[in-house]
């Protein structure tokens, strides 16, 4: 038993060092990082203002990407007032909780007013009821099964808050069976679905942004009521890019620490490409994999697209 509390650091370092890093955690049934169960009965406690706007995706769906739009939207592409902060800060993530001091998504609400864009990746079932009751805008993102598991495999390799991944082919499996921080793949986006119209949700897919980013950021516009000129408009395609954004280190997750984020094992902006799936999956792990996912999304009518 420790008698004094471990630094952030120490306790990263040690974390390391182990096969276990931080482990996950149920909480209904959804395995969570450990800090976020622990703290679940004042996370799902938090009550939002109804101007406040929720951006929800499974990890690594394309959240990063649709905070920068949001963010750019809200302030008419000014690219200056979006340089504020890190991201993290701009908008806070609802339910991450660390070990102190690094402030939780919550600590960070506290201290903003609304209206407040805040991030989750709680699936449906998880979200604070406050956040229906409300009738908050959310913003879900969605990314096809395929590309979502090889970013969540990369990113587990270099974020050590997260458990070992293992070698490839133990964490596909895994990922079909849900035992990855925040769930099942298949329920999360599910779950959102078959909410979006009874509770307005935005369900807005990865691969349609990468087909027609400016078409995306014309639909988030009008989701949030706002009318911006074609020049803005534009300007906010350019800067939220895939190019810029991976320079940008307000958004890039360089302002998190190497033993943290070691993003020499795989940086955050890693590829951001639609079909990268095709470099990972053996021909007998693709057919398996769609077999299973025939399986788990049957009677499903979401159209996700592993190619563009
Ligand atoms: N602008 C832009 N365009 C295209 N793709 C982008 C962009 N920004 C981030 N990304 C890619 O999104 C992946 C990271 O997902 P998230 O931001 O959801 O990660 S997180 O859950 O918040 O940790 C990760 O995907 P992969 O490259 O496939 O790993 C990022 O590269």
């Amino acid at each position: 038993m420790e008698k004094t509390q471990l630094s952030y650091e120490e306790t990263i370092r040690r974390a390391q060092g182990s096969m276990e890093r931080f482990p996950l955690k149920n909480v209904n049934g959804v395995p969570l990082m450990c800090y976020i169960a622990d703290n679940w009965d004042s996370i799902s406690a938090f009550c939002p203002d109804p101007s406040d706007l929720l951006i929800a995706t499974y990890p690594k769906a394309g959240t990063t990407w649709t905070q920068e739009i949001v963010d750019l939207l809200l302030n008419n592409g000014d690219a200056e007032a979006c340089k504020r902060a890190p991201i993290v800060e701009r908008i806070p993530f609802l339910e991450i909780c660390s070990p102190p001091p690094i402030p939780s998504g919550l600590d960070l609400l506290k201290k903003m007013s609304p209206p407040r864009v805040i991030k989750t990746h709680l699936p449906f079932q998880l979200v604070p009821e406050g956040f229906w009751k409300n009738k908050c805008k959310v913003i879900y993102v969605a990314r096809n099964a395929k590309d979502n598991l090889v970013s969540y495999y990369h990113f587990d390799r270099m974020n050590f808050t997260q458990p070992e991944p293992g070698p490839w082919e133990e964490y596909l499996n895994k990922f079909m069976k849900g035992e990855v921080g925040w769930g099942s793949w298949y329920d999360h986006v599910k779950g959102y679905w078959r909410e979006r119209e009874k509770r307005n949700i935005l369900y807005l897919f990865y691969e349609d942004m990468k087909e027609n980013p400016r078409r995306e950021v014309e639909r988030i516009m009008r989701y949030l009521g706002l009318s911006l000129s074609d020049d803005v408009i534009e300007r906010i395609v350019q800067l939220t890019s895939f190019k810029i954004m991976k320079d940008n280190p307000m958004v890039n997750y360089t302002f998190i620490p190497d033993f943290v984020f070691d993003q020499s094992i795989s940086p955050f902006m890693r590829k951001g490409e639609v079909g990268d799936w095709t470099n990972h999956f053996t021909p007998a792990q693709s057919q398996l994999f769609d077999e299973d996912y025939a399986r788990q999304m049957k009677g499903e009518d979401i159209p996700f697209r592993t190619n563009i």
